[in-house]
Protein backbone atom coordinates (compact mmCIF):
# COMPACT_ATOMS: atom_id res chain seq x y z
CA UNK A 1 0.00 0.00 0.00
CA UNK A 2 1.33 3.64 -1.24
CA UNK A 3 0.86 7.03 -0.10
CA UNK A 4 0.11 9.50 -2.02
CA UNK A 5 0.59 13.92 -0.95
CA UNK A 6 -2.09 16.18 -2.74
CA UNK A 7 -0.80 19.57 -3.18
CA UNK A 8 -4.24 21.60 -4.28
CA UNK A 9 -3.88 24.66 -2.43
CA UNK A 10 -0.17 25.70 -3.13
CA UNK A 11 1.83 27.87 -5.60
CA UNK A 12 4.45 26.19 -7.00
CA UNK A 13 7.36 27.69 -4.23
CA UNK A 14 4.98 26.59 -1.47
CA UNK A 15 4.62 22.85 -2.97
CA UNK A 16 8.44 22.49 -2.99
CA UNK A 17 8.33 23.73 0.48
CA UNK A 18 5.88 20.98 1.51
CA UNK A 19 7.78 18.11 -0.33
CA UNK A 20 11.22 19.23 1.33
CA UNK A 21 9.11 18.85 4.52
CA UNK A 22 7.63 15.69 4.12
CA UNK A 23 8.94 14.16 0.62
CA UNK A 24 10.76 11.62 2.73
CA UNK A 25 7.38 9.96 3.96
CA UNK A 26 5.47 9.52 0.58
CA UNK A 27 5.56 7.91 -2.56
CA UNK A 28 3.57 10.17 -5.01
CA UNK A 29 3.19 13.59 -5.32
CA UNK A 30 0.15 15.13 -6.96
CA UNK A 31 -0.12 18.30 -8.47
CA UNK A 32 -3.66 18.92 -7.73
CA UNK A 33 -6.36 20.36 -10.34
CA UNK A 34 -6.12 24.44 -8.63
CA UNK A 35 -2.58 24.25 -9.22
CA UNK A 36 -3.16 23.19 -12.57
CA UNK A 37 -5.65 25.59 -13.19
CA UNK A 38 -3.26 28.29 -11.33
CA UNK A 39 0.08 27.54 -12.50
CA UNK A 40 -0.62 24.90 -15.44
CA UNK A 41 1.75 22.07 -16.66
CA UNK A 42 5.17 23.83 -15.21
CA UNK A 43 3.91 23.05 -11.56
CA UNK A 44 4.45 19.19 -12.77
CA UNK A 45 7.46 20.09 -14.97
CA UNK A 46 8.87 21.92 -12.03
CA UNK A 47 7.86 19.49 -9.08
CA UNK A 48 9.77 16.33 -11.18
CA UNK A 49 12.92 18.50 -11.46
CA UNK A 50 13.04 19.13 -7.76
CA UNK A 51 11.71 15.55 -6.81
CA UNK A 52 12.79 13.61 -9.31
CA UNK A 53 13.14 10.24 -6.96
CA UNK A 54 9.66 10.89 -6.39
CA UNK A 55 6.22 10.01 -8.74
CA UNK A 56 4.57 13.10 -9.73
CA UNK A 57 0.73 12.37 -10.45
CA UNK A 58 -1.26 15.51 -12.75
CA UNK A 59 -4.67 15.52 -11.16
CA UNK A 60 -5.93 16.70 -14.63
CA UNK A 61 -9.26 15.09 -14.58
CA UNK A 62 -9.65 14.45 -18.04
CA UNK A 63 -12.84 13.96 -19.99
CA UNK A 64 -12.56 14.84 -23.29
CA UNK A 65 -9.30 14.55 -26.13
CA UNK A 66 -7.84 12.21 -23.86
CA UNK A 67 -4.96 11.10 -26.14
CA UNK A 68 -3.88 14.47 -26.21
CA UNK A 69 -4.25 15.89 -22.66
CA UNK A 70 -2.19 12.36 -22.31
CA UNK A 71 0.73 13.39 -23.81
CA UNK A 72 0.91 17.00 -22.57
CA UNK A 73 0.85 16.14 -19.30
CA UNK A 74 3.56 13.49 -20.30
CA UNK A 75 5.42 15.90 -21.97
CA UNK A 76 5.95 18.09 -18.81
CA UNK A 77 7.32 14.72 -16.72
CA UNK A 78 4.05 13.55 -14.73
CA UNK A 79 4.33 9.67 -14.23
CA UNK A 80 0.53 9.16 -13.43
CA UNK A 81 -2.36 11.16 -15.26
CA UNK A 82 -6.17 11.40 -13.86
CA UNK A 83 -9.01 10.91 -16.33
CA UNK A 84 -12.81 10.75 -15.15
CA UNK A 85 -14.69 7.50 -14.82
CA UNK A 86 -17.58 9.85 -15.99
CA UNK A 87 -15.98 10.21 -19.64
CA UNK A 88 -16.09 8.54 -22.58
CA UNK A 89 -14.60 4.83 -22.85
CA UNK A 90 -12.89 6.50 -26.05
CA UNK A 91 -11.32 9.24 -24.00
CA UNK A 92 -10.13 6.79 -21.13
CA UNK A 93 -9.03 4.34 -24.49
CA UNK A 94 -7.15 7.53 -25.80
CA UNK A 95 -5.74 8.17 -22.69
CA UNK A 96 -4.29 5.02 -21.87
CA UNK A 97 -2.68 4.15 -25.55
CA UNK A 98 -1.46 7.33 -25.12
CA UNK A 99 -0.07 6.93 -21.59
CA UNK A 100 1.54 3.55 -23.00
CA UNK A 101 3.36 5.33 -25.67
CA UNK A 102 5.27 7.20 -23.09
CA UNK A 103 5.41 4.35 -20.46
CA UNK A 104 3.11 6.55 -18.07
CA UNK A 105 0.28 5.20 -15.88
CA UNK A 106 -3.73 6.36 -15.83
CA UNK A 107 -5.65 6.76 -12.45
CA UNK A 108 -9.48 7.04 -13.23
CA UNK A 109 -10.94 9.28 -10.37
CA UNK A 110 -14.86 7.91 -10.29
CA UNK A 111 -15.58 11.31 -8.71
CA UNK A 112 -19.92 11.66 -8.87
CA UNK A 113 -20.34 8.39 -10.85
CA UNK A 114 -23.16 7.05 -9.83
CA UNK A 115 -22.96 3.17 -10.55
CA UNK A 116 -19.92 2.59 -9.27
CA UNK A 117 -19.14 -0.92 -9.11
CA UNK A 118 -20.72 -1.27 -12.65
CA UNK A 119 -18.68 1.61 -14.25
CA UNK A 120 -15.07 0.57 -12.45
CA UNK A 121 -16.11 -3.03 -14.41
CA UNK A 122 -16.13 -1.25 -17.22
CA UNK A 123 -12.94 0.73 -16.79
CA UNK A 124 -10.91 -2.02 -14.93
CA UNK A 125 -11.44 -3.91 -19.04
CA UNK A 126 -10.05 -1.09 -20.63
CA UNK A 127 -6.19 -1.39 -18.92
CA UNK A 128 -6.15 1.83 -16.88
CA UNK A 129 -3.46 1.12 -14.19
CA UNK A 130 -5.84 2.75 -11.11
CA UNK A 131 -9.13 3.12 -9.91
CA UNK A 132 -9.78 5.47 -7.29
CA UNK A 133 -13.28 6.20 -5.11
CA UNK A 134 -13.22 10.06 -4.65
CA UNK A 135 -15.81 12.32 -2.68
CA UNK A 136 -14.36 15.74 -3.25
CA UNK A 137 -14.73 18.94 -1.92
CA UNK A 138 -18.22 19.67 -2.57
CA UNK A 139 -19.06 15.68 -1.81
CA UNK A 140 -16.98 16.17 1.47
CA UNK A 141 -18.68 19.27 2.74
CA UNK A 142 -21.96 17.55 2.82
CA UNK A 143 -20.60 14.99 5.30
CA UNK A 144 -19.89 12.06 2.86
CA UNK A 145 -16.95 9.82 2.05
CA UNK A 146 -16.04 6.88 0.09
CA UNK A 147 -15.44 4.12 2.06
CA UNK A 148 -18.70 2.20 1.44
CA UNK A 149 -16.93 2.68 -2.47
CA UNK A 150 -14.00 1.41 -1.86
CA UNK A 151 -15.53 -1.80 -0.81
CA UNK A 152 -17.55 -1.91 -4.01
CA UNK A 153 -14.56 -1.05 -6.79
CA UNK A 154 -12.73 -3.91 -4.56
CA UNK A 155 -15.66 -6.54 -4.96
CA UNK A 156 -14.85 -5.84 -9.08
CA UNK A 157 -11.96 -5.08 -10.02
CA UNK A 158 -9.52 -7.68 -11.08
CA UNK A 159 -6.48 -5.81 -12.92
CA UNK A 160 -6.03 -2.17 -11.85
CA UNK A 161 -4.89 -0.95 -8.33
CA UNK A 162 -7.38 0.72 -6.01
CA UNK A 163 -7.28 3.74 -4.78
CA UNK A 164 -8.96 6.03 -2.55
CA UNK A 165 -9.18 10.08 -1.72
CA UNK A 166 -10.88 12.90 -0.54
CA UNK A 167 -11.10 14.25 3.10
CA UNK A 168 -9.03 11.17 5.07
CA UNK A 169 -6.99 11.92 8.14
CA UNK A 170 -5.22 10.05 10.74
CA UNK A 171 -8.31 9.28 12.44
CA UNK A 172 -10.13 7.84 9.52
CA UNK A 173 -6.98 6.27 8.09
CA UNK A 174 -7.07 2.85 10.32
CA UNK A 175 -10.77 2.36 8.58
CA UNK A 176 -9.64 3.39 4.84
CA UNK A 177 -6.05 0.89 5.13
CA UNK A 178 -8.91 -1.95 6.67
CA UNK A 179 -10.58 -1.92 3.22
CA UNK A 180 -6.85 -2.91 1.40
CA UNK A 181 -6.50 0.08 -1.31
CA UNK A 182 -3.27 -0.27 -2.96
CA UNK A 183 -3.34 3.60 -2.73
CA UNK A 184 -4.08 6.33 0.02
CA UNK A 185 -4.75 9.89 -1.45
CA UNK A 186 -4.24 12.53 1.52
CA UNK A 187 -4.38 16.39 0.85
CA UNK A 188 -5.27 18.43 4.12
CA UNK A 189 -4.94 15.61 6.38
CA UNK A 190 -1.37 16.36 5.60
CA UNK A 191 -0.84 19.79 4.70
CA UNK A 192 -3.43 21.24 7.22
CA UNK A 193 -1.40 19.35 10.18
CA UNK A 194 0.62 21.30 12.65
CA UNK A 195 3.67 19.41 11.89
CA UNK A 196 3.28 17.71 8.26
CA UNK A 197 6.18 15.99 8.74
CA UNK A 198 5.02 13.86 11.88
CA UNK A 199 1.62 13.46 10.13
CA UNK A 200 3.08 12.23 6.87
CA UNK A 201 5.54 10.02 8.85
CA UNK A 202 2.42 8.69 10.98
CA UNK A 203 0.08 8.03 8.04
CA UNK A 204 3.08 5.97 6.13
CA UNK A 205 3.76 3.88 9.00
CA UNK A 206 0.17 2.80 9.15
CA UNK A 207 0.25 2.58 5.43
CA UNK A 208 2.84 0.24 5.08
CA UNK A 209 2.13 -1.57 8.29
CA UNK A 210 -1.28 -2.18 6.31
CA UNK A 211 0.07 -3.32 3.18
O1 LIG B 1 -8.69 15.88 -5.97
C1 LIG B 1 -8.94 16.50 -4.96
C2 LIG B 1 -10.13 17.38 -4.90
O2 LIG B 1 -10.89 17.30 -6.07
C3 LIG B 1 -8.05 16.35 -3.75
O3 LIG B 1 -6.73 16.35 -4.16
C4 LIG B 1 -8.36 15.07 -3.00
O4 LIG B 1 -9.70 15.13 -2.55
C5 LIG B 1 -7.43 14.86 -1.80
O5 LIG B 1 -7.44 15.98 -0.97
P1 LIG B 1 -8.12 15.97 0.49
O6 LIG B 1 -7.46 14.84 1.27
O7 LIG B 1 -7.77 17.33 1.06
O8 LIG B 1 -9.59 15.73 0.29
Amino acid sequence: MELQLALDLVDIPGAKQVVEEVGAHIDIIEIGTPVVINEGLRAVKEIKAAFPHLRVLADLKIMDAGAYEVMKAAEAGADIITVLGASDDATIKGAVAEAGKHGKKIMVDMINVKDIAGRAQEIDALGVDYICVHSGYDHQAEGKNSFADLAAIKQVVKRAKTAIAGGIKLATLPEVIAAQPDLVIVGGGITGAEDQAAAAAEMKRLVGAGA
